[in-house]
């Protein structure tokens, strides 16, 4: 495997997970791993604030939400139907259409599969892995792979969820999560690598009965020094005929080698990068004259307007921390997660958020990636991802922070901040890179700026991307 690129502040924090896995002490009976020559939670969220006319969107042929399927005609099975209906899922989308069916046909093949961020990805590969799995059999089955706490435990729940009708048995796999001296026998485990790793190693997991194994967000998960190299050493420790399924909304080419290797000969839906951004996400920019304006422009942001949820992105935790201490002082009720937080603050905190009880979340690039909060209705850039060096954009970031507004055909608007050359230049960068354009918010009026924030999250359809189509769906495309 050649040497994964070095990543932001997120690294810090799934790296911490994987150090914490490393060092839970191990009992003599471990399983040797291969060498590299062998080959619930009951999460629900609330909706404020948030206008959607789905039955549109489905039947627009351009749009990544059609369909002209129903999840019947997909061949699912009568509980997982029911399990549908629970959520209110009335049609496939895109991805869920085309993916199903290559997913549930025998003999199983491996899949990539990507779509742009919140279309449903998620529900594609939980339904297979809980079609696929035998619930006579007492056993592990299915492995779903993450790369933070907080995604792991959102999967997990939309495994229960749509496993409700379903004698399904499913075990949470992050540090300190798994009890000590019980061994694991539920059908599917969603966790961390680390851990899962972990798990496997010290026979707490056996996992000579998995048939199938998930990695979501599976291009930052195989890009990353030690979340890729945990990733190929849980592969190499499941039997050799195991289903293969890497999902995510962006697969940079530099990581398509590993994702080949990690998933051979897979059926693949791919996106051209031009297709990659969501165009229900209206993006904005303001120009700030320093760093210390970036501030004042956020405060008179949260003066003036009454936004559902938002997400404020910053570099790093102590940049949370102080932006969180600073409006805090200033009268507004913010919240902030990062990786330095303990496991179940981090619950809460992630649960405060989702439950609407906080509107406000101060974060690092831990939540970038899959966390789904409908009502989030604002992305803030107040500072733009970059690479470790600090200065080189990070593309695919920007691309995931962007997406945790604008969920399945909602409307959402992200502002990015920038202040200095440097970030012009990473702006610049980004809008050529996805060949798009931010628009710029003139805050020297503010009763426009605002006019034209709520004006663009009020309207209440998307015009979600018209140019979405899938490519080369086939084995090894
Ligand atoms: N067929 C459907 N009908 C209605 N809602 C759906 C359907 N499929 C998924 N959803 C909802 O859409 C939202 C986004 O789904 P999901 O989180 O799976 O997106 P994703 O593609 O994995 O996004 P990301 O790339 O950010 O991880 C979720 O709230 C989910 O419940």
């Amino acid at each position: 495997m050649a040497e994964p690129s070095s990543k932001t502040s997120w690294a810090d924090d799934v790296e911490e997970e994987a150090a914490a896995a490393e060092s839970m002490a191990k009992p003599a009976d471990t399983v040797e791993e291969p060498t590299a020559d062998d080959d619930a939670t009951g999460l629900v969220q609330n909706e404020h604030d948030v206008n959607v006319t789905l039955a549109d969107m489905q039947g627009d042929a351009d749009n990544p939400l059609y369909s002209i399927k129903s999840f019947q005609e997909l061949g699912l099975n009568e509980d997982l139907q029911k399990g549908l209906i629970l959520m209110r899922y009335s049609r496939p989308s895109k991805i869920q259409e085309r993916a199903l069916p290559l997913l549930l046909n025998d003999p199983p093949t491996n899949l990539i599969g990507q779509s742009q961020s919140g279309t449903g990805k998620t529900a594609a590969f939980v339904l297979a892995m809980l079609s696929r799995v035998d619930l006579s059999l007492n056993a592990p089955q299915a492995l779903c792979l993450a790369p933070s706490r907080e995604l792991a435990r959102q999967i997990l729940a939309v495994v229960d969820n749509m496993g409700s009708f379903m004698k399904i048995k499913t075990q949470f796999a992050v540090p300190l999560a798994v009890e000590r001296g019980k061994t694991i026998d539920a059908h599917i485990v969603v966790g961390t690598p680390g851990t899962v790793l972990d798990c496997i190693k010290r026979r707490v997991l056996v996992a000579k009965d998995i048939r199938m194994i998930c990695l979501d967000e599976a291009d930052n998960m195989l890009d990353q020094q030690g979340l890729g190299d945990q990733c190929f050493r849980v592969k190499a420790m499941v039997p050799k005929n195991v289903q293969v399924l890497l999902f995510s909304a962006t697969f940079p080419p530099k990581v398509v080698e590993y994702a080949d290797k990690f998933a051979p000969n897979a059926n693949k839906l791919t996106l051209k990068q031009e297709e990659l951004t969501v165009d229900g996400i209206k993006q904005l920019y303001m120009d700030c004259e320093g760093e210390e304006e970036k501030y004042q422009i956020i405060l008179k942001l949260y003066e003036l307007m009454v936004i559902g949820q938002s997400i404020i992105f910053v570099r790093q935790r102590r940049n949370a921390d102080e932006l969180r201490g600073r409006m805090v002082a200033d009268g507004h009720a913010v919240s902030s997660l990062h990786g330095a937080f303990e496991g179940t603050e981090r619950d809460k905190v992630i649960d405060d958020f989702r439950f609407g009880r906080t509107k406000v979340l101060i974060t690092t690039n831990v939540i970038a990636r899959g966390i789904d909060v409908a009502s989030v209705s604002l992305v803030v850039n107040y500072d733009l991802p970059t690479l470790a060096d600090g200065y080189t954009p990070d593309f695919e970031t920007y691309l995931h922070r962007i997406g945790r507004t604008g969920r399945f055909g909602r409307v959402g608007a992200s502002v990015s901040f920038v202040h200095d050359k440097n970030s012009w230049e990473q702006m610049d960068a980004i809008q050529r890179h996805f060949n798009c354009r931010m628009s710029r918010i003139d805050t020297s009026d503010w009763i426009q700026a605002a006019k034209q924030i709520r004006k663009i999250l009020k309207s209440d359809k998307s015009a979600a991307s018209s140019s979405e189509q899938f490519m080369g769906v086939g084995s090894g495309n």
